[in-house]
Formats: C-alpha cells, structure tokens, sequence
C-alpha cells in the first residue's frame, strides 16, 4: 500500500484502464512504487529519457498528467468511464512485436493528419497525434501519449471494425462508410447519398474516434444535433452542440479549447468562429468538416437555407495555403438521403469542394419501406374519423385493457383547436353534402395554386387573425429555423460502461436489397405498434388532429415551430423514450432524427416536394423491419404551394417539385418505390417493390382512349385555327397574330365544356377525367403547357407538333393508357341520375323543378351558421371572373352548361 492508500494493482489497473502498455505500467510501477502520481510522471518521463521528440505541448504534459491522477484518484467514476476509446486498442495487432516509441502530443502543428493516417491507406508512416481523455464534471482535456508507432496498413478496416463493435456494437462497416471513409484517409473531399436511415452519421464520427483530433459537424436543427449527441454521450464519445445567440458561451469556449470529440454546430455559428476554429485546427486539429443534410446547401433543393450557401468559408479558411500548419486541406464530408442530380452539382459548386470529391452513392430504395397512397378529403375534422380509423384500431381497440391511457395534449394547446372542433359536427353534413362541388373547385378557373393556398389556409386561420402573407407563412412552417429549441448549445460527455440497451440497430438494421421475392423474406413484420408520425401542412392541423386523436384515446402530441419551446423539448423527450404513440408534426419535426421503432408515416395533405416526402418518410423502419409510408390527401385538388419569399427561380423550381409530387400521387400503375428512387436519378434495378399498393393490388384495367385523346386534340387544335396542314409540318410556336394574350387563353376548362358541348358521349364526361388524360396526354408530347407561369397541373393546353401529327396522320390505332387516380375517382363518384341528358331533363318537370329549388334554398340556410359562408363567397367570385375569361360564359347556353355540368360533378 503507498501513503495515497492504494496498491500496486491497483495503480496498474488504472494505468492500463488509461490506455498505457502493459509492460510500461508494470515497469513504471516497479520503479516509482504504488503511487499513481510518480508512476505517469515516470512513464512521460521515461520517453524523453529515450530521446523521444519534445515539442512545445510537452511544457504541460505533468500538469495534465496531474489533472488526470488526481481526477482518477478522485473520482467516484471507474476511469474507464471517461476514455475514449484507445488509438493503441484500435491499431496495434495483437501479439505485434513492438517498435520505438514516439512521444505524441496534443499540439499537432506539427503533426498533420497525413502523419495520422496515410494517403494511400497502405502505409502509415507517423503515428497519430494523441489521444484525449475526458473528465466528465470537469471537462478537462488530457493529452495521452501514444506510445507506439502506428502501422494502420491494408488492414485499417479490420481495426475500425473492432472498434465499431467495442463503441457502437455494429459487426462491421457497410460498403459506403468504407467508401467515404478511404476517401477521408485520402484527404479527399466527400459527398455522401445515401439512403435514409443507412448509417451516414457514422462516415464523420468513426474519424473522430481515429484521431482523437476534433471532428465538426454543421447540422440543420437543434434538435437533430441534440439528438446526435445524447446517441454520441450513450456511446462513449464527448460532444457539444453550439446553436445560434448563445448567452452563456462556457461550452463554445470549451468546445474551442478541443475538449469535445464531436462539435455539432449551426451554419451561422460556423461562420462566426472561423477564427476561433481555424485556432483549433492548430491546437488539436479538425480531422474533417461534416456537412450533413447537405441538400439544405441547394435552391433547388426541398428545405434551403441561405446560411448554408455560404459554407464554402469551410473550404476558403481551412486549407494549407491558408493554414500554413496544415499539410492537407481539411476535407470536407457532405450528407444527404435526398439530393437529385441538380442538387448534387449545386452542393459541390456552392461548398467549392474540390475537383476530386470523391461521390459516395448507394441505393436511395428502402426495401423495408410499404408506400400507398390514399384518397382522403383532408380539410376538415370530419374526415378524421375515416382516415385515422385503422390508427385508432392499432393503438386503441387491440390496447390490452386496464393499460391507463396517458394524454400527452396539453391544456393550452387543447384551447388553441377549439374552433375547428367546435364545427366539426355541423361541417359533417355540409362536406358530405358539398364533396362533389368541392372536388370541382380544386380546379376553378381562379386554380392559380398560390392563391387557392391562401384561401384554403386563411379559411383555416384562427378568428381574430388577419389573413397576410406573413401570417400564412406563419401557419405552414415552411422554414424551419436552426433554433427550434429554447436551448442554444448543450454537451453531452461519454457515458460509461455501455449498456446493451445503448446499443442501438444491429448490423441487421438495413437489409441489403435482393433480387425478387426472396427480398421480402428479409423484411419480417412486426407486432409491435411501434410509432407514428403524422405529417400536415399546417401547424393548426397538428393541433387539432392531436387533439382528434387523443379524443379518441391515442397518446397524442402536436409538434411545430410555434408551440411552446418547452413543449417541443417534451415531445422529442417522450417520443424517444416512447412515451408517445403520435406525433402529430408539420416539417419542423424529424429530419435526421435516428428512432428506431417508428412503423408508419402519415402524410395527411400533399407535401410540397417528393425530396420532402422522402426524406419524412425515411424516419420510418429504421429497424429494417416492415413500415408504413401512407399518403392521404385530396386527390382531386391540385395541390397547392404554401406561401413563402420565393425568387421567381425559386418559384419555377417550388411548382416543378409540387407537381412532381402531385404525379407521383396520382401515378396508378407503377410501383410507387421504383417512382422514388427513380427522381433521385437512380436507376432502379429491381422490376418493383412487390410491398407498395401498385404492386400488392396491381394496376388498374388499361382502356382504349383513343376517342377521348381525339376529340381534345380537335378542340385544342380548332381553338388556335390551325388547319392541319398536310405535310404535318405543324409548328409548335404559334404565332404573334394567333397568340392570344394571357387573359384570353383557354383554359383546360374551356376546352373541356367545348368537348362537352360537342360530343354527346362526352357531355357527362367530369373534369377529373379530362385533367388526367391532360396529364397523360402531356407525358406522352401530346401537349404541353402553353403558359409560362408554372402550374403543378396542365393548365393552358397546347398542340405539340407531336399531337398535331398524330391528329393529321391518325398514326396511333389506339391509344391505350392506365386512367389514374383522379380518372380512377371520378368513375367512382356516385351519378344519381344515369346519364347527365336524364338529370338535365329533370330541370324540365315543374314539379322535379320545384323541389330542386326548395332542397337548393334549404341547404343555403343550412350552410350559413357553420360557417360555410365563408367557402361559398368564393366560388361566387370566381363564377363572375370566369364569366368574363370565358366567352362561353357569355352565352345563356353556355351558363346553363356550365352550370349544370357544375351541379353534377
Ligand atoms: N455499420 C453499421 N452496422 C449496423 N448498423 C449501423 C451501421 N452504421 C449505422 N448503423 C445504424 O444505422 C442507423 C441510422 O444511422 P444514421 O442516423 O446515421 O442514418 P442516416 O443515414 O444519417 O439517416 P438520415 O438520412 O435519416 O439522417 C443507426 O441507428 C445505426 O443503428
Ligand atoms: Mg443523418
């Protein structure tokens, strides 16, 4: 026993524990005695006894030394509890005969990464720059010496899959984290597109943990980075966050001083303390720049931030001309799950990554992922108890009894819902009533799709409230700010000893995709009821579908940016610890965010890109176990885009992505994930998922429509005047004399009541049938958008020199087509009468006449104290305005026409 009270083993084992060589502690100890203090000086002492290099950080080597023994002596923690894992555990072979040893220090100025790990990934020549413990109350950085030469050699992935499996407890690298990580060691630029869920956080925490140097990482969200850190803390690996307007600035200052493996960091920050990091990257070193969620990067991407745009900072500051320490740029590593080829080349222009950047690309399919879409109308709490009755089956009725429903929707935000609640019941009538009107009106003549939105969201908008721009925007959560949480930066020390509930996935977590069938038998279902998110497009719709559903006896919470920081904070806490069954959430909620047991995302409404959809999507299943991904929306509305500052580049791209979204929705006979992974520019090897509702159900019947695609291609056609010339040789481009101006364009609609004007066949023919015969039409170069506004839906048809030849010529013998959804619901509708001639004449009768009236005048009445006033003034506005774009509007007849047609679609 020494005078500190411990003995010789024990001293040993501490010592070891630490990371120094069993022989070193055993010859330390035998020449200094018991003492833990005289032991770590003898072994710092006993390198530079053996010539080793001294540099300038050595001044503080004992002092360090000391923090560290005192700390261990101290400490109520095992030490183990406050390493990180060791360089010696991760590269030395056991039963490797040893070589000289080299004093390591913290100051790497004078030790580049390339000493650390070599270009060619075959041969390290230096060794690493050393390795830091932390003292988990006092955050004290302690520089340890490496007390042997580094050989990673070929076999570096053999050492980081050992520790993988000590630190995260996954057996082995996937393919694309070995890819990103040789590119790493090659100090090369990196862009990773993966998958959601596949494992992408690992690419730039694994070079932290080889380093010891520091590894920053700008993310989106508070609450993503937050997320990450506490995972991070769970596995042994200090980490901070650092958001925006910190009061209190002890953790960047920490965070600045290296004391943190893993620094997560908000864009605006990153540009703040270029200085501060580029002192860092002389001190302790940055092993690489991660940039995750990367597509945030482009404009023409689905969640753009402009303070991400002006990362490239990270490529201007940090590079050896710059720096003249460094030996190699600091690479740059950037991630995302949703970038389309437009978005890539903007990332790697706009971050001025270099020429090499190395693109690190798997499969975007998600074979464990079940996609369907569902027809629902969506705006009203009416419709709740038809669309959440499977949910409310899963959680609810099969919930073994005696289980005490805990509702998680708080009084105030129970408040904030009351109106719409309180309508609920009237509307019921109303909306059965109206469906088929209302149908109608999602696509008015009035369909620019902005204005509409404002509509559809101020009929939304709390009373009281004025409807403004700012105020819309306000509602929708269109952009998420960084500070989502009423914390700005946090940190998150290692957490010791790991337990096997910490470890979460396994290496089973995404099944490698397979050919056919015996894919399937990868994916097992699960009893468990696992998680729900529920996506809306407005931040009212959280509130009162959370509250709907816990009504209904569902643990329920609403999540967006509006809602009490506090609140948000609770949400996230309860949904990680599962104590939520809901989240009812507009985009503010998820991106990133790693839970595993989430088994179905619901996306109530229309997203506003397929990127968005994906990514939202992707927080599904990540247990590689079957999920659900369910799109529920109003098919029969154009959907809408949500109002926000747009340039007018901006605008194009916004309507481009809506109405690749809206296609995907209305697609009937493709197999949905094939149609996903396909936008991201993927090649889709597989013939179909064989799990989403196209390929389960199968497609609908193929009809001929031949006489339909005519007789649009004629009226189109006898609009402009044009004659079909003979040769064919129609040009697209009409000319000056023929172009009308923007207000006298016909639209689809006006084509479509001249087709029902002119053919007897097609006069109880509906608008949702010709709009997805536009569609398909358009597809096919039929036609195309003679507007130069963006619209998500066809709007101004025009001739293509294609659709004139094939008017001319009569090439195609038949025109045999998938009808899709909204063609697919507009034949389910219900016709009261057999034809439209049968319910026209009904007009005719005096008596059918009266009682029409009088049911007409009855249901005005009705309407009137549920608010539905507010829904009819509009659509009275628009009768007018089309009275006067549309000239056969001007006609008795053509009122009576139109009129009728309304009434029966
Ligand atoms: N090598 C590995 N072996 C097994 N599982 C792994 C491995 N790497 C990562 N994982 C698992 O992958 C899961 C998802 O990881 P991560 O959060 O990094 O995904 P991501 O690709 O960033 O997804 P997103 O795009 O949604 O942010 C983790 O929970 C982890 O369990
Ligand atoms: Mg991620």
């Amino acid at each position: 026993m020494s005078s500190q009270g411990i003995s010789s083993d024990q001293v040993i084992a501490k010592l070891i524990e630490m990371g120094f060589e069993n022989s070193t502690v055993i010859e330390a100890v035998q020449a200094v005695g018991p003492s833990f203090d005289d032991a770590v000086e003898y072994i710092l002492n006993s390198r530079n006894r053996n010539g080793d290099r001294v540099t300038r950080s050595s001044k503080c080597r004992s002092s360090n030394a000391k923090v560290l023994s005192k700390r261990a002596l101290t400490s109520s923690s095992p030490l183990g509890q406050m390493r990180q894992s060791s360089m010696l555990e991760h590269f030395q072979s056991p039963g490797r005969p040893k070589r000289s040893r080299i004093d390591v220090v913290a100051n790497v100025s004078s030790v580049s990464r390339c000493e650390a790990f070599p270009t060619n990934v075959e041969k390290c020549k230096q060794p690493p720059p050393c390795e830091r413990f932390y003292n988990r109350n006092l955050l004290e950085p302690v520089t340890v010496y490496c007390s042997q030469e580094l050989d990673v050699g070929s076999d570096w992935e053999e050492k980081v899959n050992g520790l993988l499996q000590k630190q995260f407890g996954y057996s082995s690298l996937k393919n694309f984290q070995r890819e990103a990580l040789a590119a790493w060691l090659d100090h090369q630029d990196c862009l990773i597109l993966a998958a959601t869920g596949s494992g992408k956080s690992l690419c730039f925490q694994i070079p932290a943990l080889l380093t010891g140097k520091v590894v920053v990482v700008i993310s989106p969200l508070i609450s993503l980075m937050h997320d990450q850190c506490l995972k991070l803390a769970k596995h042994g690996i200090s980490a901070c966050f650092l958001g925006s307007g910190q009061p209190d600035s002890t953790v960047e200052n920490k965070a600045m001083k290296g004391m943190y493996s893993i620094i997560y960091i908000c864009p605006e920050t990153v540009l703040r303390l270029v200085k501060q990091l580029q002192k860092l990257a002389e001190s302790h070193g940055i092993a690489l720049f991660a940039i995750d969620e990367v597509h945030c990067v482009s404009k023409w991407g689905h969640d753009f931030r402009p303070d991400y745009r002006r990362l490239s900072v990270l490529r201007e500051n940090f590079t050896t001309s710059k720096l003249k320490f460094l030996k190699f740029d600091i690479p740059l590593m950037a991630l995302t799950a949703t970038a389309t080829t437009q978005v890539r080349e903007d990332i790697l222009k706009s971050l001025t990554m270099s020429n090499e950047t190395k693109i690190v690309l798997t499969s975007f399919f998600r074979a464990n992922l079940r996609f369907s879409v569902k027809h629902s109308r969506t705006s009203s709490p009416s419709s709740y108890g038809k669309d959440f009755d499977e949910l409310i089956d899963i959680y609810v009725r099969k919930r073994k009894t005696g289980e005490k429903n805990q509702i998680t929707f708080s009084r105030e935000l129970n408040n904030a819902s009351d109106t719409s609640a309180s309508t609920s019941i009237s509307e019921v009538d109303e909306n059965t009533e109206n469906d088929l009107n209302d149908i109608e009106d999602g696509y008015s003549d009035k369909d620019d799709e902005e204005v509409n939105s404002n509509k559809k969201n101020g009929s939304q908008a709390s009373k009281g409230k004025e409807l403004s721009v700012e105020y819309l925007e306000n509602e929708a959560d269109i952009f998420q700010s960084v500070d989502d949480w009423d914390v700005a930066c946090g940190e998150f020390c290692a957490q010791y000893p790991l337990q096997d509930s910490d470890i979460i996935g396994s290496s089973e977590t995404v099944n490698p995709p397979e050919r056919s069938e015996t894919r399937l038998q990868h994916i097992s279902e699960t009893s468990e009821q696992g998680l729900t998110i529920i996506y809306v497009p407005t931040r009212k719709e959280t509130l009162s579908i959370a509250k709907y559903l816990c009504g209904c006896g569902i643990n329920a919470a609403a999540y967006n940016a509006a809602l009490p920081k506090a609140h948000l904070r609770q949400v996230h806490k309860d949904f990680h610890e599962n104590n939520l069954e809901v989240v009812v959430a507009t985009i503010a909620f998820g991106m990133g965010i790693d839970k595993l047991n989430v088994r179905r995302i619901i996306h109530y409404g229309w997203p506003q890109s397929l990127e968005a959809y994906y990514q939202e999507a992707g927080r599904a299943g990540r247990d590689g176990k079957l999920a659900d991904c369910t799109l529920i929306t109003n098919l029969a509305r154009v959907p809408s885009l949500l109002p926000s500052k747009r340039s007018e580049e901006q605008i194009k791209q916004a309507y481009k992505m809506l109405s690749d979204c809206f296609r995907y929705g209305m697609n009937s006979s493709g197999c949905r994930a094939k149609k996903l992974v396909e936008y991201f520019g993927e090649e889709f090897t597989y013939e179909k998922c064989l799990l989403c509702d196209v390929c389960t159900n199968g497609p609908p019947e193929k009809q001929n429509l031949k006489e339909d695609a005519d007789i649009f291609l004629q009226v189109i056609a006898a609009y402009y005047g044009k004659n079909i010339p003979v040769d064919g040789s129609y040009n697209d481009v009409i000319s000056d004399n023929e172009q009308k101006s923007f207000m006298e364009k016909p639209t689809l609609k006006t084509f479509i009541s001249k087709m029902r004007e002119q053919s007897q066949k097609f006069m109880a023919t509906d608008l949702f049938w010709w709009r997805g015969l536009a569609r398909i039409m358009e597809n096919k170069g039929y036609i195309k958008e003679g507007d130069e506004k963006p619209h998500v839906q066809l709007k101004f048809p025009e001739l293509t020199k294609l659709g004139m030849e094939v008017l001319r010529f009569k090439r195609e013998e038949t025109f045999y087509v998938y009808p899709e959804a909204d063609m697919l619901l507009s034949l389910s509708k219900p016709k009261t009468y057999s034809t439209f001639s049968d319910w026209g004449k009904g007009w005719a009768d005096p008596e059918i006449r009266r009682q029409r009236l009088e049911r007409m005048q009855f249901n005005k009445k009705q309407l009137k104290p549920c608010g539905s006033r507010r829904r009819r003034k509009p659509r009275k506005q628009r009768k007018r305005k089309s009275s006067k774009q549309n000239p056969d509007m001007r006609t008795v007849r053509g009122r009576i026409v139109a009129k009728i047609s309304k009434r029966y679609c």
